[in-house]
């Protein structure tokens, strides 16, 4: 094993992935390997974006949202040329072994890299919490944070003009954010991807509320689920409520990390460089119960999301007897 390892991020950017990245370079520094920082993802190894980044580099990075190396959604890296030309660049750099900090897609990538020869450790960096090996992407517990503080926020302003907030949360596919941020913001209602929804239940639930003097409505809908903008439109048409539409977006994604997306971020990265120092490749590194765990890329990414009906369940207690 040659002493030189690569590390990219992709895909959507999250907090904590400069936590990842830290930890990656100093525990690499610690093991007497040298890190090649390759910016913009697959694409900019394809385009051979690849320069040293030492622990000077990542000093102070540790609290800042975003990545340093930059990030990308990249189509070329898919095809079969894309990949031959980053293996090329690969080689080309030296490098023995590779970090990839991203979600569900970018671990494709990462199995790709490591049936190509290229030992590949995949770190779960994206707020969607939607890898089911692992109980906690990084990235995901700040963004169910960001969401809660602009509930409240969004709160104020609704029970002041006595008006219904839809809020919509990202998540892709899956309803975790919604389900998360519901329950730790109050949220009345959530409206997510993996519960059927009944709007006109949801609508006579906040009119019954009101009459009873409640005036307070939060519902979050995960993107997965639906727009904000047409349930809103819903409300306001079939049930006259004066419902209004926000869109979170980007937002979500931005902003300090948490600390645990920090800690989260820097034992993951510890492990990964202690698989790359043994020569192992094509695993994903993750958290179950509390604890470091790796597993092999192909079989983390076979595995069914479980949905937490246990939170939903808590959720729907607290939803049906909200007055
Ligand atoms: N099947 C695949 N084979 C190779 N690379 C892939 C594959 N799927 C996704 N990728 C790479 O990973 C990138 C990020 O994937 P994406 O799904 O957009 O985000 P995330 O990794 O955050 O889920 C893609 O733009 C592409 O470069
Ligand atoms: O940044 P883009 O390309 O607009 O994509 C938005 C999507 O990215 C996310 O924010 C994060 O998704 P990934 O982590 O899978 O990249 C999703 O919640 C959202 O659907
Ligand atoms: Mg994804």
């Amino acid at each position: 094993m040659k002493k030189r390892i690569g590390i990219l991020t992709s895909g959507g950017d999250t907090p904590g992935m400069n936590a990842g990245i830290r930890s990656v370079v100093m525990a690499a520094d610690a093991a007497g390997f040298s890190v090649m920082g390759i910016t913009k993802g697959y694409a900019g190894l394809i385009e051979g974006r690849v320069d040293r980044i030492k622990t000077e580099d990542v000093a102070g990075i540790v609290e800042k949202g975003g990545t340093i190396l930059k990030t990308a959604r990249c189509e070329e890296f898919k095809t079969q040329e894309g990949q031959q030309k980053a293996l090329q660049v690969i080689k080309a750099f030296d490098i023995s072994g590779v970090v990839v900090i991203g979600g569900d897609g970018s671990f494709q990538g990462a199995k790709v890299l490591s049936h190509l020869g290229v030992p590949t450790i995949g770190i779960p960096g994206t707020i969607d919490n939607d890898l089911a090996y692992t109980d906690f992407t990084i990235g995901f517990d700040t963004a169910v944070n960001g969401v809660v503080g602009e509930m409240s926020r969004i709160r104020d302003t609704m029970n002041s003009h006595e008006r219904v907030g839809v809020i919509e949360v990202m998540g892709n596919k899956c309803g975790d954010i919604a389900l998360y941020a519901g329950i730790a913001g109050g949220a009345e209602h959530i409206i997510i991807p993996e519960v059927e929804f009944d709007i006109d239940y949801i609508c006579d639930k906040i009119i019954g509320n009101r009459i009873k003097g409640n005036m307070t409505s939060i519902v979050l809908i995960a993107e997965g689920a639906g727009k904000g903008e047409a349930v809103a439109n819903y409300m306001r048409a079939k049930a006259k409520l004066d419902a209004k539409a926000i869109v979170l977006g980007y937002i979500q994604r931005g902003g300090t990390p948490s600390a645990a997306d920090r800690l989260r971020a820097t034992s993951m990265g510890m492990r990964a460089v202690q698989l790359l120092e043994k020569g192992i490749g094509n695993r994903v590194v993750g958290i179950r119960d509390n604890k470091i765990i790796d597993e092999d890329i192909d079989e983390a990414l076979s595995k069914e999301l479980i949905f937490r009906k246990d939170l939903y369940d808590e959720f729907k207690i607290m939803s049906e007897n909200m007055q």
